[in-house]
């Protein structure tokens, strides 16, 4: 399904949106809650990435095809590895194919996992074998995707003596990490994180525990978005978010002051006000962001930036280049095709300030829900087509329901 989009003048007064639970809180406490059934998880993903991952984790089918899941294929393969007696293959989407997983796959064989690659050395499909995993310490990569490191701490406390990981290089996603050792914690297994060294303590057993997970930050940086490009007065309301938030794309609240949005925190609802216009910084130098802890928002941030007409200077991307496409140079073609001069690195993108948007440009999505969502916002300023527009149910089953509710025209083509 492809999508002509338009927005209608005054469309951002007075909304309120309910944004379903974290996708990746939700694949974390899906994983736990088969090593410790005692847990109750509410506000539940209803992204096709976690319905996969539940399907995977109770479903006796040997073949088990994850699609385009990639946090669901790095924690699966931790799980499987660890299942005794249980012997599966995890597939997934042409892409999955292409996203790395060797560094993980090498850390569960040296704490004596049995997996191997049906195709091509490296990447998905693997043939897994489950086994009782007797080490206690592994070391492990830290810069390439942090999901790799949270399925080892995911396993971590189920493994008989714990698991010590050391981690090599310059960690990356760093707050994806620590949203695990959090939820680790409230579940009451101990961890220590100091340096470059996890420890997770051993755990049989837990006491039954509800965990209410908090709704998706990555999913409110399209309402942030609109917000910037929309005009002084503008509100909107999202539920069901926290001020002490484990995600780190948290930092949307103080990013978005930059572009006159003001957060405002009051029970389990946070308002997004258009309060100011952009900073008169930002607007005479544009700006520089480091996204290593926040990778998820990048491509938001540099649309908003192209629909304000604002510079920015992003860096700390090098892990976009593997997820669901190549988002760096997605990025540059269809920014480009709007009018925009963009130049990116392997690990860096460069906006300059542009005065025009190209209107009714269809954009291509490259099977990544985050290229078809960073790019609505800007049907407040020019119609604007988005190619595949179902692709957005990866992360957010409502998205095009909730575009409608706020006064976009969504047209099929
Ligand atoms: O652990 C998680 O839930 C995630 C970690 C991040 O991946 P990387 O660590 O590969 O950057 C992020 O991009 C992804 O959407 C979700
Ligand atoms: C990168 C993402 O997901 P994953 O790596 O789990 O496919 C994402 O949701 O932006």
């Amino acid at each position: 399904m492809d999508l002509h989009i338009e927005g209608v003048e005054n469309m951002l007064l007075k909304k309120s949106i309910n944004v379903s639970g974290s996708k990746s809180e939700s694949n974390r406490l899906l994983i736990l809650q088969q090593l410790f059934p005692q847990i109750t998880i509410e506000n539940l993903s209803d992204s096709d990435d976690s319905k996969h991952l539940q399907h995977a984790v109770t479903t006796s089918e040997a073949d088990i095809n994850i699609g385009h899941a990639g946090t669901a294929m790095r924690f699966l393969t931790a799980f499987f590895a660890m299942q005794n007696d249980k012997t599966v293959v995890l597939s997934g989407s042409h892409r999955m194919h292409n996203r790395p997983i060797e560094i993980l796959v090498q850390a569960l064989r040296d704490l004596g996992g049995d997996i191997s690659y049906v195709e091509k050395e490296g990447y998905p499909p693997l043939k897994i074998v489950g086994k009782e995993l007797t080490k206690d310490s592994v070391a492990i990569n830290g810069n390439v995707s942090s999901q790799y490191i949270s399925a080892l701490l995911l396993i971590a406390s189920s493994l008989p003596n714990g698991l010590t990981i050391t981690l090599l290089g310059e960690i990356t996603s760093i707050p994806y990490i620590e949203m695990t050792l959090s939820l680790l914690n409230q579940l009451g297994i101990e961890s220590t994180f100091k340096d470059d060294t996890i420890f997770v303590k051993p755990q049989q057993n837990l006491d039954s525990k509800t965990v209410v997970v908090e709704s998706d930050w990555s999913s409110a940086s399209y309402f942030y978005s609109m917000m910037a490009l929309s005009d002084i007065g503008s509100e909107i309301k999202l539920s069901s978010y926290r001020r002490e938030s484990l995600q780190g794309d948290s930092c949307l609240a103080e990013i978005y002051e930059h572009f006159g949005v003001e957060t405002t925190f009051e029970e389990n609802t946070i308002t997004l006000k258009k309060k100011n216009v952009i900073s008169r910084a930002v607007e005479k130098s544009g700006i520089e962001l480091n996204l290593k802890n926040a990778p998820d928002i990048a491509q938001t941030i540099a649309v908003t930036c192209f629909g304000l007409g604002v510079a920015c200077e992003l860096t700390g991307l090098h892990t976009l280049k593997i997820k669901e496409t190549d988002r760096l140079e997605a990025l540059k073609a269809e920014l480009t095709k709007l009018g925009a001069t963009v130049s990116v690195t392997d690990h860096s993108l460069h906006l300059e300030p542009s005065y025009e948007i190209v209107k009714n440009v269809r954009i291509e999505t490259y099977h990544d829900h985050r290229m078809a969502m960073a790019f609505v916002p800007l049907a407040m300023k020019v119609p604007i087509q988005i190619e595949d527009a179902n692709v957005v149910t990866k992360s957010y089953r409502n998205f095009w329901e909730d575009m409608k509710k706020i006064g976009f025209q969504c047209k099929e083509l």
